[in-house]
């Protein structure tokens, strides 16, 4: 996708309310093209539902989702990702009966889907292949390309479901979480595979490991009360008073106490 706006992603005064509860109370964020931002907050701030705004789960009560200038508020899932989105879950949404190079496929062809008639979609079966094949080699399980994806260990699962994840060329990849569960090693290289696999694209991830948002992040958001308090570098928002006092100092606490 051609970079038609400054920004990859706008949030302007977004709200949601479930019920009589705002959850989300006028929340502004501008991601810019290529930039890899995580966002942070307390349990229940609203992290996961600004993701499911952003990604069509959920329509905004008020304010705008644009992306790549577009708005797209209250547009379903698979149009946003039509338009240059795509999310990972953390839940794992992998075929667990298929090979990697048959899930690779799959991502592909599901995304290609969207894109073209039916026969430019036959005719595109061939670059589908190749395509599924250059992104076996980025997420580095080419020499597993026939192995049923449930006989992969986790971290392989993870890293074949940023490969579903990507395969369409979206330019915003969100990712929810994307370490949870690994061990600290596996997390380090997880990390080099999302910043070698996101290269000139623009990453969210929700996350609660700092260590993989200091890894990661080119920015941080922190949500706090449904608002997003801080947009900046990683140092900036550690030496941020009002984050502090908000949230890391609790979380740099936890973890000298052991905690996550
Ligand atoms: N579909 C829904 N209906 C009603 N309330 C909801 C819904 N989704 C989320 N909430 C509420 O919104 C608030 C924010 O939840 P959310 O999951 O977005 O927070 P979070 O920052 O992602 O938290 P965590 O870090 O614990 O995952 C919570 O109080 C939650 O109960």
């Amino acid at each position: 996708m051609t970079a038609t706006s400054e920004f990859a992603l706008e949030l302007k005064d977004l709200r949601k309310s479930f019920g009589r509860s705002e959850i989300i109370r006028g929340a502004n964020l501008q991601v810019a093209h290529g930039e890899r931002v995580a966002i942070i907050g307390p349990n229940g701030a609203g992290k996961s539902t600004l993701f499911n705004l952003i990604s069509g789960r959920f329509a905004p009560t008020s304010g705008d989702v644009v992306l790549n200038g577009q708005r797209i508020n209250g547009l379903p899932p698979y149009e946003i990702n039509r338009r240059g989105l795509s999310r990972s879950f953390q839940i794992t949404n992998i075929f667990p009966k298929l090979s990697v190079f048959e899930n690779l496929r799959c991502g592909v062809l599901w995304s290609l889907g969207y894109k073209y008639t039916f026969l430019r979609f036959l005719s595109g079966l061939h670059d589908a292949n190749a395509r599924a094949e250059e992104l076996m080699r980025m997420i580095h399980l080419d020499k597993k390309r026939d192995v049923l994806a449930t006989n992969l260990t986790y971290a392989e699962q993870r890293a074949l479901e940023i490969g579903i994840t990507i395969a369409g060329g979206a330019n915003v990849i969100l990712l929810d979480e994307p370490t949870a569960g690994m061990s600290r090693s596996e997390t380090k290289r997880f990390i080099s595979l999302i910043r070698e696999v996101t290269v000139g694209k623009t990453l969210l991830t929700v996350e609660h490991d700092m260590g993989v948002v200091f890894g990661l992040a080119d920015k941080i958001a922190v949500v706090v009360y449904g608002e997003v308090i801080a947009f900046d570098t990683p140092e900036a928002v550690r030496a941020n008073q009002r984050v502090q006092e908000a949230y890391l100092g609790s979380v740099v606490a936890d973890n000298q106490a052991g905690g996550h």
